[in-house]
């Protein structure tokens, strides 16, 4: 067995017409990976749809890889959703997320990929984990009870890719992100993240005339936010410098409480009412800014700012979901 902390030898970004095959590529994070890869040209992605190809179900998992066998591998499918649904769909989000992770990590091994990328969260570190958050905070303490379902199966993910690099000394890693937006994100009024509801409120607020938004919880929570496209490139960037045991922190490094994210999107949209905090809704997790100096130190930064991130997935709102 070779050493599992070793560098990979092979060059990610040498041949561009490496088959790739991106997981998810129609969501929130697929979808900027894509991108990504398409303005680097990369000319050979592998790519299917959820009709096409369900990835909780192994039989067709297996024969996809056997066929396609495609040398890497950027897991971003996966059950997504904000505090509600996390906290609504327990089951779900741990099988669903257990099932297409095991399915791909296992099959991307044994049918030749040369690496793969999986894609964790911020959740995965403990309700009071010290902060900013250092990868080694991981399983140090017990988890937030609202999302702590999908964590498990995230955490079952990141420990799987360093399984197989112990086992087989194969090259999987692990990226966990902040809160991430931007264009093709989730605009669903309770099952998305809270920047999307809020954008999304605000806008329809402000056409109806109305007086006031309900925002959920007491406003008091800090979030790290983190736009797509700058997640896209660290994915990149990961993919051609970095392989390694550990999984990664891949974060902004700003945080703002989400009444202040709150008073921010309402000024990008131009809603000029009131705020209502609706304190029967949770919370969720005080606070979880991410240490991501690791990342940087191999030379990696974020480049695009909250408020121009907003401008601009407000402007992609405007263009493909009230159309
Ligand atoms: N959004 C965020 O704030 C954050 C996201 N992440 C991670 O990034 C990754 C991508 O998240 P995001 O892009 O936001 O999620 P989205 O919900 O936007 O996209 C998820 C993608 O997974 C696909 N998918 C879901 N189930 C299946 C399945 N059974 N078979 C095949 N494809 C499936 C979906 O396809 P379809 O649309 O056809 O259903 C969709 O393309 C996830 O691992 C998530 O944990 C991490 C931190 C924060
Ligand atoms: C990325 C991360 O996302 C999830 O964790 P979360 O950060 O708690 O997610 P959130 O974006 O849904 O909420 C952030 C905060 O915002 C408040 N909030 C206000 N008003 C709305 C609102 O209208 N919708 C939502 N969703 N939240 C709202 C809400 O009450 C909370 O205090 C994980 O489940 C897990 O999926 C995960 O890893």
């Amino acid at each position: 067995m070779g050493d599992p902390s070793n560098g990979s030898a092979l060059s990610f970004f040498s041949d561009k017409s490496a088959k790739i095959f991106v997981a998810g590529h129609r969501g929130l994070v697929g979808s900027a990976i894509v991108r990504k890869l398409r303005h680097l040209g990369f000319t050979n992605l592998v790519l299917r749809t959820h009709l096409e190809l369900d990835l909780t179900r192994q039989n067709d998992v297996e024969s996809f890889f056997a066929t396609e066998k495609p040398r890497f591998v950027i897991l971003a499918a996966a059950k997504v959703g904000g505090i509600h649904a996390n906290n609504t769909y327990p089951a779900d989000f741990i099988s669903i997320n257990l099932q297409i992770q095991t399915n791909v990590i296992d099959s991307s091994y044994r049918h030749g990929v040369s690496k793969l990328l999986f894609l964790g969260s911020s959740c995965i570190y403990p309700k009071f984990a010290p902060q900013p958050i250092p990868e080694d905070a991981l399983l140090t303490g017990p988890l937030e009870p609202t999302n702590e379902w999908y964590a498990v199966a995230k955490i079952a993910g990141i420990k799987m890719c360093q399984a197989y690099r112990i086992q087989y000394n194969w090259d999987a890693i692990s990226g966990m992100p902040t809160n991430l937006y931007g264009p093709n994100d989730n605009f669903h009024p309770e099952n998305s993240h809270v920047l999307p509801a809020l954008m999304r409120r605000f806008h329809k607020a402000k056409v109806k005339g109305a007086k006031e938004v309900v925002v959920w919880g007491t406003g008091s929570p800090l979030r790290e936010f983190l736009h797509v496209d700058d997640l896209a490139d660290a994915v990149v960037f990961m993919m051609e410098s970095y392989s390694g045991l550990g999984h990664m922190n891949v974060g902004s490094g700003k945080e703002v409480s989400i009444k202040e994210l709150a008073e921010l999107v309402k000024d990008v949209v131009g809603f000029e009412g009131k705020l209502v905090w609706d304190t029967s809704k949770p919370d969720g997790t005080p606070r979880k800014l991410m240490d991501s100096s690791k990342l940087a130190a191999l030379g990696w930064t974020p480049k695009i700012s909250l408020r121009d991130g907003l401008v601009d997935t407000y402007k992609w709102y405007l263009q493909h979901v009230e159309q």
